[in-house]
């Protein structure tokens, strides 16, 4: 539930050469403005953006510009994406999108979640091949920034971090993916890692089932029965989709036996048990952090250009079940 903060992982020339091919890619007008990407929020209408918005480039292989700068991150990215199969046991980690950003002052972009359970995105859900994994952030804002006569200031990123209780994993287990976190229990002080199985064999062979778990040595151990939309327990309307989380974390709540209902928040719950963790966006700064479990925000350009490039690592989503469907 934390995050990674490597200052100084990216040498200042190579930080400068690709806060200058930024720069000269927003020239050539090849910059459009942006908020959150559309699978980050639950409940999608359409989405307006006016100043207070970042302006962002995807960084395709066929972008004009400094390929060669780009071409040198691209191996120490998927050097680094190679360490973090290795380390985490991912054997398919995938670099996939990637982008640069362009805050201009007053912009910010609000606090969300960059990946989320399948069974929370509404009508988006199952439907990709892959989904995020690792959200990476490499920040390109000139040395001095944040500092009096500095050539910028404001726009730190806040994570909003939950501390774990030893051992634990959170992001996704058998590939769940985590939907939220339960207080206490174990290990005083400590949040566990709650995951959402979609794939719970009815016994009648109808709708699939879902379990709410967490993971004691190694070991599954549910938390609810199993429920569906159609269990007389779920406190929404059937038709699934639609739903903003705090909604949908009364649902799951609802689900828990009494005596950790108080326990149980939703990934995207941030509150006063959640550490602050801030950032500034200086070049050659990487953040690294679970895409499903932390939730973050860029607070506001109070002056200047924050320039950064960030991307995800993907994995595959979740395969349905060989019996389903059959
Ligand atoms: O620019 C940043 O620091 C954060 C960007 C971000 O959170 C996103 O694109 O999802
Ligand atoms: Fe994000």
């Amino acid at each position: 539930g934390g995050l990674v903060v490597a200052p100084g992982w990216l040498p200042s020339r190579l930080a400068s050469e690709l806060r200058d091919d930024a720069r000269a890619l927003h020239a050539r007008g090849l910059f459009r403005t942006s908020g959150l990407r559309d699978n980050t929020v639950a409940v999608g209408g359409p989405q307006v953006y006016d100043s207070r918005d970042r302006l962002v480039c995807n960084a395709a292989p066929d972008l004009p510009g400094n390929r060669a700068a780009r071409d040198d991150f691209e191996r120490r990215i998927d050097g680094l994406r190679q360490e973090l199969c290795a380390s985490l046991g991912l054997r398919s980690l995938r670099c996939a999108e990637q982008y640069y950003s362009i805050h201009g002052a007053g912009s910010r972009l609000d606090r969300h979640l960059d990946e989320r359970h399948e069974d929370t995105k509404g009508e988006r859900g199952w439907t990709a091949a892959t989904r995020r994994s690792i959200s990476w952030l490499l920040y390109l804002c000139e040395p001095g920034w944040g500092e009096p006569g500095g050539p910028g200031a404001g726009g730190e990123l806040r994570a909003f971090c939950r501390s774990t209780a030893p051992g634990a994993r959170c992001g996704a287990h058998d590939g769940d993916v985590q939907l939220g976190w339960l207080e206490g229990g174990r290990h005083d002080g400590a949040f566990e890692p709650v995951f959402l199985d979609s794939w719970v064999r009815a016994p009648d062979g109808g709708t699939p089932l879902s379990v709410l778990y967490r993971v004691a040595r190694g070991e599954r151990e549910a938390l609810t029965p199993p429920f569906s939309a159609e269990s007389g327990t779920w406190p929404l309307p059937t038709d699934g989709s639609g739903y903003g989380p705090m909604e949908l974390e009364s649902a799951f709540r609802a689900q828990l036996p009494e005596r950790l209902r108080g326990r149980f928040r939703m990934t995207d719950t941030v509150d006063e048990r959640c550490a602050v963790m801030s950032v500034a966006p200086l070049a050659g700064t990487l953040v690294l952090f679970d895409s499903a479990a932390v939730p973050h925000e860029v607070a506001p350009v109070l002056a200047g250009e924050r320039v950064a490039l960030a991307g995800w690592l993907h994995e595959p989503q979740q395969p349905f079940p060989d019996w389903f469907g059959a």
